[in-house]
């Protein structure tokens, strides 16, 4: 019986993050990386402001003005999935889209299994011949509605080239290159972008507002920096164009949220490719590494004080590691990207509303997970208030770059 995460892969092969070193995995991330490096992601920052836009009407609107909690997990999910199938095929999700929850619903599933403590099977062969493994045929039901989704933004995007009707991405500018990739190492580059953030970055900003509805201290700083940097909320919502981040707060903001709250706890197993000497210990070719992200961020001889959620750490020594985004030659090639969407996000909702918890919101950073034993870590859904500071002027603002939630 083969392992889990072989299963799914079957079809379109492994997604940059779950393959092994070799030819494949440098075109990979070689085409991966020129798509997000700093001019890429700069390039797209329109689709960011979009998405973010999209984001905070949905606050408004699901919460009856601040009247109602906001469950923000789906919304946040559908934020970062539009953002990456906007940059992959040129099309933005919906949340009355049945597809949007498809795309949601499997990914999440299979991060599930990539869990270390939940499918052992991947991990302790000896668990891939147990009688009662309910594993492996989930994982083919899985790769089926993987495989079925693909096909379809595929489809859809063939169909509007053809046209002439499609809109600048990743998938028409491959199809009118000069090399370009075949379809299926070309779905699965895309599925690498689709997959790799929408958890990851979906949790820290999930986090990151559990933490502040119950922190009005620090909420109250963020929106003094904010405001001192930003007098007027046209200047606040043309600033998400500039090439740097303005408001040293909310950059450190964001440090601290992916440090504290480690999205992927333990960073995704790696062979070693030769072997090297770690202390006394020598470790083979070919050996199981990993990384203990989540041990790393919490180091107290790196960082002092490191069960406390302090972002003015990051003003006082802005030099200090951080490891949420793993490291080395493997380490996560969407980091540009998923800060500047969880800086830009940050700033626009802290700057427009107040965020308030309901009674069983949990922002601790062992007791609030959702799951422990998931490969992305995220808190409960217990729903969160967005009460407008001055509904009319968001009203006015949303109204300029017009975004229908359907
Ligand atoms: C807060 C958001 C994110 C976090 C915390 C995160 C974290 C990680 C971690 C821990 C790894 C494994 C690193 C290792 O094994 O050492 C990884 C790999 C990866 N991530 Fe992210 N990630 C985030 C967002 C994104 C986004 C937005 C994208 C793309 C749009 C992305 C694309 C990737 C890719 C392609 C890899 C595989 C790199 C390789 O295997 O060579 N990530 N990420």
């Amino acid at each position: 019986m083969e392992p889990v995460l072989g299963i799914i892969a079957g079809t379109l092969g492994t997604t940059i993050g779950t393959a092994g070193f070799g030819d494949a995995l440098k075109k990979g991330r070689k085409a991966t990386a020129a798509e997000l490096s700093k001019p890429a992601v700069k390039a797209n920052l329109g689709k960011i402001d979009l998405e973010t836009r999209h984001l905070l009407q949905e606050l408004l609107v699901y919460g009856s003005e601040g009247q109602h909690p906001v469950l923000v997990s789906k919304p946040i999910k559908r934020l970062t999935l539009s953002l990456s199938l906007s940059i992959c095929y040129g099309r933005r999700v919906y949340l009355g889209d049945p597809l949007t929850h498809d795309i949601i619903d499997v990914e999440d599933e299979i991060l599930k299994f990539r869990s270390m403590t939940d499918n052992l099977q991947d991990y302790l062969p000896l668990f891939r011949i147990w009688p009662l493994n309910s594993y492996s045929r989930r994982a083919v039901e899985l790769r089926k509605r993987r495989d079925a989704y693909v096909l379809r933004l595929n489809e859809e995007i063939e169909a509007k080239l053809q046209a002439g009707s499609n809109q600048d991405c990743l998938y028409a500018k491959n199809m009118t290159s000069s090399h370009p990739l075949p379809v299926k190492e070309l779905s699965t580059v895309l599925l690498t972008f689709l997959s790799g953030g929408l958890a990851t970055a979906s949790s820290t900003i999930h986090w990151s507002l559990t933490l502040l509805a119950t922190r009005p201290d620090i909420q109250e700083a963020a929106y003094k920096a904010i405001r001192n940097v930003y007098t007027n909320d046209k200047q606040l919502f043309e600033s998400c164009m500039l090439d740097t981040e303005e408001i040293p707060y909310i950059s450190a903001l964001v440090r601290e949220s992916l440090r504290y709250y480690t999205p992927s706890r333990l960073a995704l197993p790696r062979l070693t490719v030769q072997t090297f000497q770690y202390e006394d210990k020598i470790i083979p070719e070919g050996t199981t590494v990993i990384l203990n992200t989540y041990a790393c961020n919490m180091d107290p001889n790196l960082f002092e004080d490191p069960e406390t959620f302090r972002p003015e750490r990051w003003l006082e020594h802005p030099d200090l590691p951080i490891f949420s985004y793993g490291l080395g030659y493997r380490m996560c090639a969407g980091y540009t990207l998923a800060n500047r969407e969880i800086y830009v996000l940050l700033t626009r909702i802290i700057a427009l509303f107040e965020i308030g918890p309901s009674p069983d919101t949990d922002a601790d950073h062992i007791t609030g997970c959702a799951d422990p034993s998931h490969q992305a870590m995220a808190p409960k859904n217990s729903g969160l208030y967005f009460r407008p500071r001055d509904v009319n002027k968001i009203k006015d603002i949303l109204a300029q770059g017009h975004v229908d939630i359907i």
